[in-house]
């Protein structure tokens, strides 16, 4: 058997046994493990999907026929599958390999994804376009139930199911999200799950044509028809068929010769057609399988023993603070619920939820939704807290301004993992809440420099009669000794003469070290923790602008609209100068937060440095 690097993938696929497939699926698996347990990434989706990605490219003439992963986080074997297996050792660092499919790296990424729900969208778009230009080559979403769950699969699906386009939906259902799923549509999939009798005819039948060589149209019609046939004597009321889709399932997803022949049909079938597919998450790793959630996304681990590596110190994440304060908040304040978009865990809501499972509401990927339910709870007297990464609340833009913001609802947003991720890339990255919340009527945005100051602001939240946004972000939360302090506005740490660095959130620990590299070099800098970004606490910054003339503002953000950008249209009419640092108009790629800082020249050094620059051309 070659080593995975010596084959000529996809096009080798074509001519293996059904053997050799099966053996190049232990393989990949090995392959992944040894691979994932030195980088760390998304392990236990990509091992449930090794046979489904091998039958794919089997079946498909990618890259003229197109695959559209949703999220794009179980694409690691379709890279595997197209030349990139050389790849995996840069893996999701910086300047390597990414860990979501990106048109830039190969002809086999048809999309760039990240954002879950959004392929069969694409790929009704990829055909529409396909259909107006009399072209005809196959395109074929692959999307998870936990995908499934997100409202723009059912927007895609109402729009392809009475088209007559030819389409292939594929849905991995796995029972699992990053947690296990919930909702009434994964409960309809258990129960379809459970229904075996549609396989086990299928079996019968394929037992009558095996003596057949290949599968010829004849034979797909044939067997189309007797599926047509008998789909009601299985199960009534399927839904993807209700919606205009032919459904063909449950699929054993771990079948090589049961997934490659149901492909090959439904990739002949006229119109619409869903491909129902049961897989294991984590599938052939023991540790994986039975703790696929914390196999979802993994560090570096161990791969005989399956113990993932310690990342960090002891100190808890920003997102456990947030937990066990609105846990602890909740004992007294009986309106408190907190809402979450399939994420509990990853925003630290696991505890809130064991505690108080009826006041806890995870609502499935769907963050519009989530903030719109949050506005009915709090039009019903509660006090929801919606904690979501700031990447996933840009879904509910509209829903935050419209539902929430113009009826000044309390809501508190609790957005986490603001500002740069590192490792999962620009799909990733929260660096623009600050400018898609800034200019939202009634809404307060907190910015907390440490954990105690978390823990403040979410008390002051509580306070507040309309909305209010706290965003923080990934990772251990800091210790500065701020959290003692009512929030009051903005807190003056130090005073300066020449320059006065305003710093938000958790740019202040960098703003201690500008201020030092400042001194160092003869500059008399101040420094102040921001605190609240909206509304701006403009006396304060008048007072600021007085005592210095420059005044610097470094952001987790994006400068277009950010913090910095308001503070300096706030004073426009003063002579005062405003240096703004934070990420530019750009999409930033993937990488380590600290290779990403330095690189655009965000870290302390740099930024004392351009701040030296710019005193020296005003002297
Ligand atoms: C809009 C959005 N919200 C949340 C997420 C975070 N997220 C990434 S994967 C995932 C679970 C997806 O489950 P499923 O589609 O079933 O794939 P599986 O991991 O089971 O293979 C979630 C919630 C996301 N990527 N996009
Ligand atoms: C694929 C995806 O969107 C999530 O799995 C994400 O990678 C989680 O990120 P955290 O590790 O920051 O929770
Ligand atoms: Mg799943």
């Amino acid at each position: 058997m070659k080593k995975l690097l010596e084959y000529n993938f996809p096009q080798d696929l074509k001519d293996m046994t059904e053997n050799e497939l099966e053996l190049l699926s232990y393989e990949i698996r090995d392959f992944l493990i040894s691979n994932i347990s030195k980088t760390g990434g998304h392990l236990a989706s990509n091992l449930g999907v090794v046979e489904l990605s091998i039958a794919l490219h089997r079946v498909f003439n990618t890259p003229e026929d197109k695959l559209i992963w949703d999220v794009g986080h179980q694409s690691y074997v379709h890279k595997i599958l197209t030349g990139r297996a050389g790849g995996f050792d840069t893996l999701r660092k910086f300047g390597g390999m990414s860990g979501f499919p990106k048109v830039k790296e190969s002809e086999y990424d048809t999309f760039d994804t990240g954002h879950s729900s959004t392929s069969i969208s694409v790929a009704a778009g990829m055909a529409a376009a396909r259909d107006l230009a009399g072209e005809d080559y196959k395109i074929a979403a692959i999307i998870g139930d936990g995908a499934l769950t997100g409202g723009l699969a059912y927007e895609a699906m109402n729009n392809v199911g009475v088209s007559k386009t030819n389409l292939v939906v594929i849905l991995n259902d796995n029972g699992m999200s990053i947690a296990p799923n919930t909702g009434g549509v994964p409960k309809y999939l258990r129960k379809l799950r459970g229904s075996r009798k549609y396989t086990d005819f299928k079996k019968r039948i394929k037992k009558n044509v095996s003596e057949i060589p290949g599968i010829g149209k004849g034979v797909v019609a044939g067997m189309q028809h007797m599926r047509d046939s008998l789909k009601y004597a299985v199960l009534d009321g399927i839904l993807f068929e209700e919606l205009g889709f032919k459904y063909f399932g449950p699929v054993d997803g771990h079948d090589m010769e049961d997934l490659i022949e149901t492909l090959s049909m439904a990739k002949e079938v006229e119109g619409p057609v869903f491909v129902h597919v049961i897989t294991k998450k984590g599938k052939g790793y023991k540790s994986a399988e039975e703790t696929p959630s914390k196999y979802h996304g993994t560090g570096p681990f161990d791969p005989t023993t399956g113990r993932q590596h310690k990342n960090g110190g002891s100190a808890p994440s920003y997102s456990e603070v947030f937990g066990n304060k609105l846990t602890e908040m909740a004992k007294t304040n009986k309106k408190i619920v907190a809402i979450g978009a399939a994420m509990l865990e990853g925003t630290g809501l696991k505890g809130f939820k064991v505690k108080y499972p009826a006041r806890t509401f995870d609502v499935g990927i769907a963050e519009g939704h989530a903030v719109t339910f949050a506005a009915g709870m709090a039009s019903g007297g509660y006090r929801p807290v919606v904690a979501i990464y700031s990447t996933f609340l840009q879904r509910a833009y509209d829903q935050i301004l419209e539902d929430v913001c113009l009826q000044n609802l309390p809501v508190v947003f609790a957005i986490d993992r603001a500002g740069i991720v590192g490792a999962d890339g620009e799909t990733h990255h929260g660096m623009f809440d600050l400018s898609y919340l800034s200019h939202m009527p009634n809404m307060t945005i907190l910015a907390p420099a440490d954990r105690g100051e978390l823990e403040n602001m979410l008390e002051y939240a509580m306070t507040l009669s309309g909305p209010c946004a706290i965003r923080y972000p990934r990772g251990e939360a800091a210790d500065l000794g701020y959290g003692q302090r009512p929030i009051e506005g903005s807190l003056v740490l130090e005073e300066g003469g020449d320059v006065e660095i305003w710093a938000a959130g958790n740019m202040l620990s960098a703003g201690f070290l500008v201020q030092e590299a400042l001194k160092k070099r003869n500059v008399a800098a101040g420094l102040v923790n921001a605190r609240i970004v909206r509304p701006l606490d403009q006396e304060a910054i008048s007072a600021s602008a007085d005592r210095t003339g420059l005044i610097v503002t470094l952001e987790d953000n994006v400068i277009t609209g950010g913090f910095g950008e308001h503070l300096a249209a706030a004073m426009m009419e003063s002579p005062v100068k405003v240096l703004n640092f934070g990420w530019p108009d750009s999409f930033i790629e993937h990488g380590s937060v600290e290779q990403l800082y330095e690189k655009y020249g965000l870290d302390p050094e740099s930024i004392a440095e351009r701040i030296c620059e710019y005193l020296e051309k005003q002297a």
